[in-house]
Protein backbone atom coordinates (compact mmCIF):
# COMPACT_ATOMS: atom_id res chain seq x y z
CA UNK A 1 0.00 0.00 0.00
CA UNK A 2 1.16 3.44 -0.71
CA UNK A 3 1.34 5.28 1.77
CA UNK A 4 -0.77 8.18 0.56
CA UNK A 5 -3.31 5.14 0.45
CA UNK A 6 -3.31 5.24 4.43
CA UNK A 7 -4.82 9.29 4.68
CA UNK A 8 -8.20 10.06 4.66
CA UNK A 9 -9.01 13.76 4.86
CA UNK A 10 -11.61 14.78 6.91
CA UNK A 11 -13.79 18.02 5.09
CA UNK A 12 -15.06 19.33 7.69
CA UNK A 13 -17.12 21.88 6.30
CA UNK A 14 -21.01 22.60 5.81
CA UNK A 15 -21.10 23.35 1.77
CA UNK A 16 -21.11 20.86 -0.39
CA UNK A 17 -19.53 22.51 -2.88
CA UNK A 18 -16.15 23.29 -1.10
CA UNK A 19 -15.99 19.50 -0.13
CA UNK A 20 -16.80 18.27 -3.65
CA UNK A 21 -13.85 20.99 -4.90
CA UNK A 22 -11.07 19.59 -2.48
CA UNK A 23 -12.30 15.81 -3.25
CA UNK A 24 -11.33 16.63 -6.83
CA UNK A 25 -7.98 18.09 -5.70
CA UNK A 26 -7.31 15.17 -3.06
CA UNK A 27 -7.62 12.91 -6.14
CA UNK A 28 -4.06 10.85 -6.40
CA UNK A 29 -2.89 12.12 -3.08
CA UNK A 30 -4.59 10.73 -0.64
CA UNK A 31 -6.58 7.25 0.01
CA UNK A 32 -10.07 8.98 0.84
CA UNK A 33 -12.51 11.73 2.59
CA UNK A 34 -14.08 11.48 5.41
CA UNK A 35 -17.30 13.31 5.75
CA UNK A 36 -18.45 13.88 9.50
CA UNK A 37 -21.43 15.37 11.60
CA UNK A 38 -20.84 18.98 10.80
CA UNK A 39 -20.91 17.84 6.79
CA UNK A 40 -23.53 15.34 7.18
CA UNK A 41 -26.08 17.55 9.52
CA UNK A 42 -26.01 20.29 6.54
CA UNK A 43 -26.47 17.80 3.59
CA UNK A 44 -27.65 14.51 4.57
CA UNK A 45 -27.37 11.57 1.91
CA UNK A 46 -27.49 13.94 -1.35
CA UNK A 47 -24.35 16.04 -0.36
CA UNK A 48 -22.25 12.07 0.39
CA UNK A 49 -23.72 11.78 -3.04
CA UNK A 50 -22.01 14.37 -4.08
CA UNK A 51 -18.57 14.10 -3.41
CA UNK A 52 -19.36 9.90 -4.01
CA UNK A 53 -19.52 11.21 -7.66
CA UNK A 54 -16.50 12.06 -7.50
CA UNK A 55 -14.96 8.74 -7.41
CA UNK A 56 -13.28 8.63 -3.65
CA UNK A 57 -13.77 6.20 -1.62
CA UNK A 58 -15.58 7.89 1.86
CA UNK A 59 -15.24 7.31 5.50
CA UNK A 60 -18.93 8.37 6.81
CA UNK A 61 -18.24 9.66 10.27
CA UNK A 62 -21.09 9.85 12.56
CA UNK A 63 -19.88 8.20 15.87
CA UNK A 64 -23.28 6.53 16.24
CA UNK A 65 -24.12 5.97 20.21
CA UNK A 66 -27.95 5.04 20.97
CA UNK A 67 -29.29 1.27 22.38
CA UNK A 68 -28.92 -1.23 20.37
CA UNK A 69 -31.97 -1.27 17.79
CA UNK A 70 -31.41 2.27 17.12
CA UNK A 71 -28.03 1.97 15.98
CA UNK A 72 -28.80 -0.96 14.31
CA UNK A 73 -31.43 1.06 12.29
CA UNK A 74 -28.96 4.20 11.76
CA UNK A 75 -26.62 2.03 10.13
CA UNK A 76 -29.72 0.81 7.54
CA UNK A 77 -30.35 4.19 6.63
CA UNK A 78 -26.89 5.09 5.59
CA UNK A 79 -25.85 1.27 3.86
CA UNK A 80 -27.54 2.22 0.35
CA UNK A 81 -24.59 5.15 0.29
CA UNK A 82 -21.95 2.42 0.77
CA UNK A 83 -19.29 3.95 2.27
CA UNK A 84 -16.02 2.39 3.33
CA UNK A 85 -15.50 2.88 6.95
CA UNK A 86 -18.88 3.63 9.81
CA UNK A 87 -17.88 5.03 13.08
CA UNK A 88 -20.23 4.10 15.75
CA UNK A 89 -18.93 4.59 19.65
CA UNK A 90 -17.34 1.66 21.92
CA UNK A 91 -19.24 2.67 25.06
CA UNK A 92 -22.31 1.86 23.42
CA UNK A 93 -21.73 -1.44 24.40
CA UNK A 94 -21.41 -4.92 23.36
CA UNK A 95 -24.58 -5.24 22.58
CA UNK A 96 -24.94 -2.38 20.29
CA UNK A 97 -21.59 -3.42 18.52
CA UNK A 98 -22.40 -6.95 17.74
CA UNK A 99 -25.74 -5.31 16.66
CA UNK A 100 -24.04 -2.66 14.43
CA UNK A 101 -21.73 -5.33 12.59
CA UNK A 102 -23.99 -7.57 12.24
CA UNK A 103 -26.35 -5.08 10.18
CA UNK A 104 -23.41 -3.66 8.24
CA UNK A 105 -22.52 -6.54 6.92
CA UNK A 106 -26.34 -7.92 5.97
CA UNK A 107 -27.44 -4.24 4.16
CA UNK A 108 -23.96 -3.87 2.33
CA UNK A 109 -24.68 -7.29 0.48
CA UNK A 110 -28.48 -6.22 0.17
CA UNK A 111 -27.26 -3.22 -1.40
CA UNK A 112 -24.44 -4.90 -3.28
CA UNK A 113 -21.80 -2.65 -1.45
CA UNK A 114 -18.48 -4.18 -0.23
CA UNK A 115 -19.11 -4.92 3.68
CA UNK A 116 -17.89 -1.46 5.37
CA UNK A 117 -15.43 -1.31 8.51
CA UNK A 118 -17.31 -0.62 11.42
CA UNK A 119 -14.79 1.06 13.32
CA UNK A 120 -15.41 1.54 17.37
CA UNK A 121 -14.48 5.25 18.73
CA UNK A 122 -13.03 4.89 22.09
CA UNK A 123 -11.47 7.80 23.91
CA UNK A 124 -11.60 10.98 21.38
CA UNK A 125 -8.53 12.57 20.88
CA UNK A 126 -9.64 15.50 22.44
CA UNK A 127 -9.51 14.39 26.07
CA UNK A 128 -6.80 13.56 28.47
CA UNK A 129 -6.74 11.77 31.94
CA UNK A 130 -8.82 14.72 33.73
CA UNK A 131 -11.15 15.00 31.22
CA UNK A 132 -12.32 11.48 31.51
CA UNK A 133 -12.11 11.94 35.64
CA UNK A 134 -14.44 14.54 34.88
CA UNK A 135 -16.84 12.63 33.50
CA UNK A 136 -16.29 9.70 36.15
CA UNK A 137 -13.51 7.20 34.76
CA UNK A 138 -10.59 7.22 37.12
CA UNK A 139 -8.51 4.78 34.99
CA UNK A 140 -5.73 6.78 32.88
CA UNK A 141 -6.99 6.98 28.89
CA UNK A 142 -4.27 4.46 28.18
CA UNK A 143 -6.42 1.67 30.41
CA UNK A 144 -9.77 3.07 29.16
CA UNK A 145 -8.98 2.48 25.39
CA UNK A 146 -7.21 -1.01 25.92
CA UNK A 147 -10.50 -2.12 27.63
CA UNK A 148 -12.78 -0.96 24.81
CA UNK A 149 -10.22 -2.06 22.46
CA UNK A 150 -10.73 -5.54 24.16
CA UNK A 151 -14.68 -5.31 23.84
CA UNK A 152 -14.65 -3.97 20.37
CA UNK A 153 -12.96 -6.68 18.88
CA UNK A 154 -14.73 -9.51 21.07
CA UNK A 155 -18.07 -7.62 19.61
CA UNK A 156 -17.22 -8.22 15.96
CA UNK A 157 -15.80 -5.03 14.86
CA UNK A 158 -13.69 -4.85 12.32
CA UNK A 159 -11.65 -2.07 13.96
CA UNK A 160 -11.67 1.08 15.98
CA UNK A 161 -11.03 4.62 15.93
CA UNK A 162 -7.88 5.72 18.93
CA UNK A 163 -5.04 8.28 19.20
CA UNK A 164 -1.66 7.66 18.21
CA UNK A 165 -0.31 7.25 21.13
CA UNK A 166 -2.65 4.30 21.97
CA UNK A 167 -1.62 2.40 18.66
CA UNK A 168 0.53 -0.11 20.51
CA UNK A 169 -1.67 -1.13 23.26
CA UNK A 170 -4.41 -1.26 20.82
CA UNK A 171 -3.00 -3.57 18.84
CA UNK A 172 -2.04 -5.76 21.62
CA UNK A 173 -5.48 -6.15 22.78
CA UNK A 174 -6.99 -6.96 19.27
CA UNK A 175 -5.39 -8.98 16.44
CA UNK A 176 -2.86 -8.09 13.54
CA UNK A 177 -6.12 -7.23 10.95
CA UNK A 178 -8.06 -5.33 13.26
CA UNK A 179 -8.24 -1.86 11.64
CA UNK A 180 -6.39 0.84 13.49
CA UNK A 181 -8.23 4.45 12.35
CA UNK A 182 -6.14 6.80 13.69
CA UNK A 183 -6.61 10.93 13.74
CA UNK A 184 -5.31 12.94 16.28
CA UNK A 185 -2.35 13.59 13.47
CA UNK A 186 -0.20 16.51 13.19
CA UNK A 187 2.69 17.23 11.27
CA UNK A 188 5.65 18.55 12.46
CA UNK A 189 5.28 21.98 14.08
CA UNK A 190 1.76 22.35 12.30
CA UNK A 191 -1.11 23.14 15.81
CA UNK A 192 -2.65 21.08 17.91
CA UNK A 193 -6.18 22.74 17.97
CA UNK A 194 -8.37 20.98 20.43
CA UNK A 195 -6.34 18.00 20.15
CA UNK A 196 -4.74 16.61 22.95
CA UNK A 197 -3.40 13.02 22.15
CA UNK A 198 -0.49 13.49 18.88
CA UNK A 199 1.72 12.15 16.89
CA UNK A 200 3.39 12.96 13.84
CA UNK A 201 2.03 10.97 10.35
CA UNK A 202 5.46 9.00 10.52
CA UNK A 203 5.13 8.39 13.74
CA UNK A 204 1.87 6.79 13.79
CA UNK A 205 2.24 4.92 10.28
CA UNK A 206 5.85 3.56 12.03
CA UNK A 207 3.41 2.47 15.38
CA UNK A 208 1.19 0.45 13.51
CA UNK A 209 -1.85 2.94 12.06
CA UNK A 210 -3.49 1.49 9.13
CA UNK A 211 -5.54 4.78 8.92
CA UNK A 212 -4.63 8.14 9.42
CA UNK A 213 -7.71 10.52 9.69
CA UNK A 214 -6.20 14.23 9.04
CA UNK A 215 -8.11 17.48 8.64
CA UNK A 216 -7.20 20.77 9.12
CA UNK A 217 -3.52 20.40 8.31
CA UNK A 218 -4.59 19.28 5.02
CA UNK A 219 -7.93 21.46 4.71
CA UNK A 220 -6.28 25.02 6.36
CA UNK A 221 -3.26 24.47 3.81
CA UNK A 222 -2.91 27.19 1.18
CA UNK A 223 -2.39 24.25 -1.36
CA UNK A 224 -3.84 21.23 0.48
CA UNK A 225 -3.03 18.55 -2.50
CA UNK A 226 0.92 19.63 -2.05
CA UNK A 227 0.01 19.53 1.89
CA UNK A 228 -1.02 16.38 1.27
CA UNK A 229 1.74 14.85 -0.95
CA UNK A 230 4.00 16.41 1.76
CA UNK A 231 2.40 14.16 4.41
CA UNK A 232 2.72 11.18 2.52
CA UNK A 233 6.44 12.41 1.76
CA UNK A 234 7.29 12.30 5.18
CA UNK A 235 5.79 8.70 5.48
CA UNK A 236 7.86 7.40 3.32
CA UNK A 237 11.05 8.54 4.50
O1 LIG B 1 -13.79 9.57 14.62
C1 LIG B 1 -12.98 10.43 14.26
O2 LIG B 1 -12.62 10.52 13.10
C2 LIG B 1 -12.35 11.23 15.33
C3 LIG B 1 -12.22 10.65 16.57
C4 LIG B 1 -11.43 11.26 17.56
O3 LIG B 1 -11.23 10.73 18.66
N1 LIG B 1 -10.84 12.45 17.27
C5 LIG B 1 -11.01 13.08 16.06
O4 LIG B 1 -10.41 14.15 15.85
N2 LIG B 1 -11.80 12.50 15.09
C6 LIG B 1 -12.07 13.21 13.81
O5 LIG B 1 -10.85 13.36 13.10
C7 LIG B 1 -10.79 14.64 12.44
C8 LIG B 1 -9.55 15.34 12.90
O6 LIG B 1 -9.44 16.59 12.28
P1 LIG B 1 -8.19 17.53 12.48
O7 LIG B 1 -8.00 17.73 13.97
O8 LIG B 1 -8.59 18.79 11.78
O9 LIG B 1 -7.01 16.83 11.86
C9 LIG B 1 -12.09 15.38 12.80
O10 LIG B 1 -12.96 15.28 11.69
C10 LIG B 1 -12.67 14.61 13.98
O11 LIG B 1 -14.08 14.55 13.94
Amino acid sequence: MKPSDRIFCALDTTETASAVALARKLQGTVGGVKLGLEFFCANGADGFKAVAETGMPIFLDLKFHDIPNTVAGAIRAVAPLGPKILTIHTQGGPEMMRRAAETAAEDAEKHGHDKPWVAGVTILTSMDDDDLKAIGVNDPVADQVARLAALAHKSGLDGMVCSPREIALARAATSTDFKLVVPGIRPAGSAAGDQKRVMTPSDAVSAGADVLVIGRPITQADDPAEAARSIAASINS
